[in-house]
């Protein structure tokens, strides 16, 4: 064993462990055709066939997407498991299959935003603090894409084999083209590879057609793998298993499911011919022998996932670009009813001004960015580049610290030159004659009470900034705000409300477009002005909307269907682990108390 890689150990009780892992990208990421799902559906459908084939076999399934957990839904599992006497989590089991998954440990729809290590512990917990009993065949679905988990798993317990699913768009194909690298230098068998997506019919017409090509067959020599499975574009598939009864059990006579108890034959075949432990000599060709134990192999020469994101929103737009109504209608429908994700944004609001800092309502007043500020928006970038992130557009206020923000993470990103806009409609919301108030002394004066209401109520706005403001000037007669906002809608001051009024024209007609026509945009702006597009984007009613602050320079994504609402889990998602942004959000809170 090479210098650092973990030792391999059994999971007590399990005879064949088999990874079902997804190429990443493709229309109707939930639904069996789709990309981010398209593993979790096979794999759900794959463990059924299996017990349905040999059903004196004992069956599990283990769901190690900590981020996107789909097995409680689709097995229609919601209990949380028991820990029994040695202090292990006891599977939950629907069909005859037992299951574990994140998802039964966390809450239905609260975003999981850890990172690195914790979900390595997450992983940890699931593979090392689940008593199996006894299982014949253990299908591990993992999160789509090729990362930390599936390296992880690969190092850490030993796999018979492992499953590739993929779509034939080239996108989804590179993908599992990297995965099969990977599990190949790492030494896992290659069962097969399972195409979905391979053809779509259309359901008036009845043409059936290979929309996307005959991409996978080339993979499957590349690689020296079979095509094991083929699924088309196929709704009955994802309704089911959306429902928490998948075909298997839906619909047991189903050509659908006659395929899936076929992918379970040919999955209860292949383990046990397959080299157990595992031999590094005996790996096909053209894929060389490894002389030295096997290193991981370097992921960076792929195409970024946000890459991938991008490449499934230009598919759609061919797809809706196409001559088919129905087909087309079909697809919006499965995008917007089942979470795909289209289109994903990235919001931040700007690092600590030198108003933060001393804690003084600053609305359109230009504070500048702090030293700590600068290094939050540094960071930010940093964050954006860990992860991947490209982006074609960007957007910001017309204020310094806002912008400033942006460009160090643009500087990051070695994106300096991409375009950017600036608006006013952006601003932070205008704080009138609070404006310059420090919020400690006024909560003191007016009492904490009547600061929330100024600061976070709907429709409630300050008082407003008269002329004799020592501010007044320096804000409305300031040449950044030649071309608007016109004179006669030049606030004073404003709610949340009148800030969403001014904001979300620009959101529905400037940016709307440009995210469907599949740009990759950037937003940084100001605490209030982003609390109106998030408010906006979740539907958060006027309470709700209360109760967020949003922390500086800390990046959050949004993932959006079709309809841009955002899919499952979707929602808010910071690039930053879960305590850091809790304690920053709180900070925020915590500014309008008095001592
Ligand atoms: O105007 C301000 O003081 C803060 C927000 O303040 P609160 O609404 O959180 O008090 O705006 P930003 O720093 O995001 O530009």
């Amino acid at each position: 064993m090479g210098k650092g890689l973990p030792t391999k150990k059994p999971i007590e009780g399990v005879k064949h462990i088999v990874l079902v892992s997804s190429g990443k990208g493709g229309v109707g990421k939930s639904t069996t055709s789709g990309g981010d799902f398209q593993g979790r559906v096979v794999g759900v459908n794959l463990a059924l066939g299996l017990k349905v084939a040999h059903p004196n076999s004992s069956v599990g399934l283990l769901d190690t997407d900590v981020f996107g957990p789909s097995i409680p839904l689709m097995m229609n599992l919601h209990d949380t498991p028991l820990l029994n006497d040695k202090n292990l989590m006891v599977p939950l089991t629907n069909y005859g299959v037992k299951c574990m998954s994140m998802g039964f440990l966390i809450d239905e729809g609260s975003p999981v935003i850890w990172r690195g290590l914790m979900v390595m512990q997450a992983l940890e917990k699931l593979l090392r603090q689940v008593d199996w009993g006894s299982v014949d065949y253990l299908i591990v679905d993992t999160p789509p894409g090729t990362g930390d988990t599936h390296l992880s798993l690969v190092q850490n317990i030993p796999i018979s084999g492992v499953i590739l699913i993929t779509a034939p768009q080239p996108a989804a194909l590179q993908v599992t083209k990297r995965g099969a690298v990977m599990y190949r230098k790492l030494g896992v068998p290659i069962i097969g590879l399972v195409e979905n997506m391979s053809s779509v019919t259309c359901p008036s017409c009845l043409n059936s057609v290979k929309i996307f090509g005959e991409g996978t067959k080339s993979l499957a020599s590349e690689i020296d793998s079979a095509i094991i499975q083929s699924f088309p574009l196929d709704q009955t598939i994802s309704c089911s298993t959306d429902k928490g009864r998948p075909i298997v059990i839906e619909q047991p006579d189903s050509p659908q499911t006659k395929s899936y108890i076929d992918l379970g034959n040919q999955t209860e075949a292949r383990p046990t011919s397959l080299p157990r432990p595992f031999s590094f000599t005996n790996l096909p060709r053209p894929f060389t022998v490894c002389p030295t134990p096997p290193r991981p192999p370097d992921l960076n020469n792929f195409l970024p996932e946000p890459e991938l994101d991008r490449f499934d929103q230009v598919i759609m737009a061919k797809i809706v670009s196409a001559n088919c109504p129905t087909l087309t209608s079909l697809l919006k429908r499965w995008s917007s009813g089942t979470g795909m994700a289209p289109y994903k944004i990235v919001m931040v609001r700007h690092g600590e001004s030198e108003w933060n800092q001393k804690n003084l309502f600053c609305g359109w007043y230009d504070a500048k960015l702090s030293d700590k500020g600068k290094q939050e928006a540094c960071n930010a970038g940093k964050a954006l580049k860990d992860a991947g992130y490209k982006f074609d557009l960007a957007y910001t206020s017309m204020l310094t610290r806002a912008q400033d923000t942006l460009q160090a993470i643009l500087k990051v990103l070695g994106q300096a030159n991409i375009p950017v806009e600036k608006t006013w409609r952006l601003n932070e919301r205008h704080y009138g004659a609070l404006t310059g108030l420090n919020k400690t002394e006024t909560a003191e004066k007016y009492g904490e009470e009547q600061v929330t209401i100024w600061r976070r109520s709907f429709d409630v706005p300050p008082p407003p900034m008269e002329t004799d403001h020592p501010h007044y000037k320096a804000i409305v007669c300031d040449p950044r705000y030649k071309k608007g906002p016109p004179p006669d809608q030049f606030p004073m001051f404003e709610s949340l409300k009148l800030t969403i009024d001014r904001t979300l024209p620009f959101w529905n007609d400037t940016i709307v477009p440009q995210i469907k026509a599949g740009k990759r945009i950037l937003i940084a702006a100001h605490g209030n002005s982003l609390r109106g597009i998030v408010k906006h984007l979740d539907q958060m009613d006027n309470e709700k909307i209360m109760g967020l602050n949003l922390p500086t320079g800390i990046p959050f994504v949004y993932c959006l269907n079709e309809m841009l609402k955002p899919t499952p889990g979707g929602s808010l998602q910071f690039l930053g682990d879960a305590e850091t942004v809790k304690k920053a959000m709180e900070a925020v809170a915590n500014q309008g108390k008095a001592k």
